[in-house]
């Protein structure tokens, strides 16, 4: 046996750019996008592509060269995600809420030949493009060659250079034979994380990696053939989840916006009769406190695959009272997206609406791509037990995990230890074996030698009527070392009045549903919450602010002379978040 050896035959690398060619052929005449008026098929997808990358290696952007990207969910983002690899270069979609600075931070670090920006973001372009500008005259970066993407549906006229997308597809070749993969382990795409925790890291995915989580996320989520897909999810994080190129596997439509405003969305799911989307839980609010008018009803129940941040098990209920299907899933930009998924079981079908969402909002069991995942003791690396309580670290291997980071050793080399990849969450496993993440290791709360999971306070907060959203951090504590302090948004209703719900009724709210050490010693209310640009809260500006709290310890005489009573002044330090 050992005779047989590879040949082109039975080796092929394996890439998520097969998807698009089985598709331009397969599924020639089935409707690939779907972008207000305008409506493409697969044949047409990939004719475009294959006469964008040829306008891009006459453009002299070559192997390995990285093009970065600047759009909302529209045509051109999508194509680009098969395109760009097409014509042997790397795609570096940039998270287009990030302001100049961020921008050009990116485009410094990757050195990106190519910038394609939509219309929209010609200003935030340009500025980026100055900053870049200013350090390419000191020697420190080169300047990218400038396309940009006019709408396709209703053209604009807006520019900024000489060169238009359409243009490129216009003058490229129909007929270009795509750039071979010589390597599957080449790079696909690059990736930057949402700087929640640090600065933003550059990951990078490869093809074989890319082509894996594709699959297995279909398999993961159940996706079935011509699933009609909404684009609320951006496609510049994690190449959407990579389901820009898992819709091309399955023949699937995708259906463009520009915006995710509950507008669009219901419009979307009525007219083109969506049957899956994938957002994280910060768009369950829009969902569910649309205005009438903004609303449409959902005649056949559409799948949701959400994930990003902690979905509360009381939003998990309200959204499948409206008639989405939730699948919840838990991943990092460095895992490819998902990395766990809260596979359903039936015999889960029967429980109250309640006992379910919080059964799912569990992180859940292990993709297909994954070779393994652990919750460890760092110090002993041994496993924790599968009680449900003991905390380890979560940690993860498989072909669905990044390359590295772009040229930072020294994180990678933290990232990946023992054989492992580290993601700096920590989580217990419960069981029956599914995971349940209870918080970043950096977000934990250690109160009198107490962990307590900022995840599971929050969970109890947004189950009262008026919390809108609610985020838990550490405030410093003179004799428990850090307690917690919530800060929270509020739901306004029509018999709400300014300041009708106060501290002290969180207070007493928590008192009732939570453990006495997990009690909140401050609950600041503010009009938003500051979030990163993926829609993530910012909890270490909460932390910021929560410093600045002081909490005196007063030995009360009148209530319980054992227990000392605390007194929390708070520096109204808000205009530090002036971006709220
Ligand atoms: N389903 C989920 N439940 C709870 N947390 C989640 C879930 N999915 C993702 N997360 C959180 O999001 C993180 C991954 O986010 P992402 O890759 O976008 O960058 P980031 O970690 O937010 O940014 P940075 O690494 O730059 O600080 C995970 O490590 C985890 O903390």
């Amino acid at each position: 046996m050992d005779r047989l050896s590879k040949c082109e035959a039975n080796y092929v690398p394996l890439t998520p750019l097969s998807f698009l060619k089985r598709a331009g052929s397969v599924y020639a005449n089935r409707t690939s996008i779907i972008y207000e008026n305008t409506r493409f098929t697969w044949r047409q997808t990939y004719e475009r592509c294959c006469r964008l990358a040829s306008s891009l290696r006459s453009l002299n952007i070559l192997n390995n060269h990285v093009v970065s990207v600047l759009a909302p969910n529209v045509p051109a983002m999508y194509e680009m995600h098969f395109a760009v690899p097409m014509a042997g270069a790397v795609l570096n979609t940039i998270n287009s809420r990030l302001d100049a600075k961020n921008v050009a931070t990116i485009l410094r670090h990757s050195e990106a030949k190519a910038l394609f920006v939509d219309y929209q973001y010609v200003q935030l372009a340009s500025e980026a493009l100055r900053i870049l500008m200013a350090d390419s005259q000191q020697g420190q970066s080169s300047m990218p060659l400038v396309i940009v993407i006019d709408d396709v549906d209703s053209p604009t006229g807006v520019r900024l250079g000489e060169l238009e997308y359409e243009q490129l597809i216009q003058m490229g070749n129909p007929r270009f034979v795509p750039i071979e993969v010589q390597d599957e382990w080449d790079p696909i795409s690059l990736n930057y994380t949402s700087g929640t925790t640090s600065e933003p890291k550059g990951v990078v995915y490869s093809h074989r990696g890319a082509y894996l989580s594709t699959l297995s996320l279909i398999l993961g989520w159940e996706m079935g053939n011509e699933p009609v897909y909404l684009w609320s999810l951006p496609m510049f994080h994690c190449n959407g989840w990579t389901f820009t190129w898992g819709i091309a596997a399955r023949g699937g439509t995708n259906v463009c916006i520009r915006n995710t405003t509950a507008y669009d969305m219901y419009r979307s799911i009525a007219t083109h009769k969506v049957t899956h989307m994938c957002c994280a839980p910060i768009v369950f609010n829009i969902l569910l406190e649309a205005k009438l008018n903004e609303r449409r009803e959902i005649s056949s129940p559409v799948q949701i695959l959400t994930g990003g941040a902690p979905p509360p098990a009381p939003l998990l209920e309200k959204m499948e009272h409206l008639g989405f299907y939730v699948t919840h899933a838990y991943g990092l930009t460095e895992a490819t997206g998902p990395a766990l998924v809260c596979e359903w079981q039936a015999k889960w079908n029967h429980l109250p609406a309640e006992h379910k969402a919080k059964i799912k909002s569990r992180q859940g069991i292990s993709v297909l791509t994954l070779a393994d995942v652990d919750v460890k003791n760092v110090e002993t690396m041994e496993s924790v037990p599968q009680d449900g309580k003991t905390i380890g670290e979560i940690v993860l291997r498989g072909s669905s995990i990044m390359k590295g980071y772009l040229k930072d050793e020294v994180a990678t080399s933290k990232a990946f230890k023992k054989g492992w990849f580290f993601t700096g969450d920590v989580g217990v496993i419960h069981p029956d074996g599914y995971l349940e993440i209870k918080d970043r290791s950096k977000d934990v709360i250690i109160s009198g030698g107490e962990n307590i999971s900022s995840v599971e306070l929050e969970s109890v907060l947004y189950k009262h009527p008026r919390v809108l959203e609610a985020a838990v951090v550490a405030m410093p504590h003179p004799r428990w070392g850090e307690s917690p302090c919530a800060f929270i948004s509020l739901r306004e209703n029509e018999t709400s009045q300014k300041g009708d719900v106060k501290e002290a009724d969180i207070i007493s709210y928590c008192r009732k549903n939570l453990p006495h050490f997990m009690i909140p010693k401050k609950v600041k209310f503010l009009s938003q919450l500051p979030k990163t640009s993926t829609g993530k809260i910012q909890k270490f500006q909460l932390r910021a602010m929560a410093k600045t709290f002081q909490v005196t310890e007063k030995k009360s005489t009148q209530i319980n002379k054992e227990i000392p009573q605390y007194h929390v002044e708070g520096h109204e330090q808000i205009l530090a978040m002036s971006r709220l």
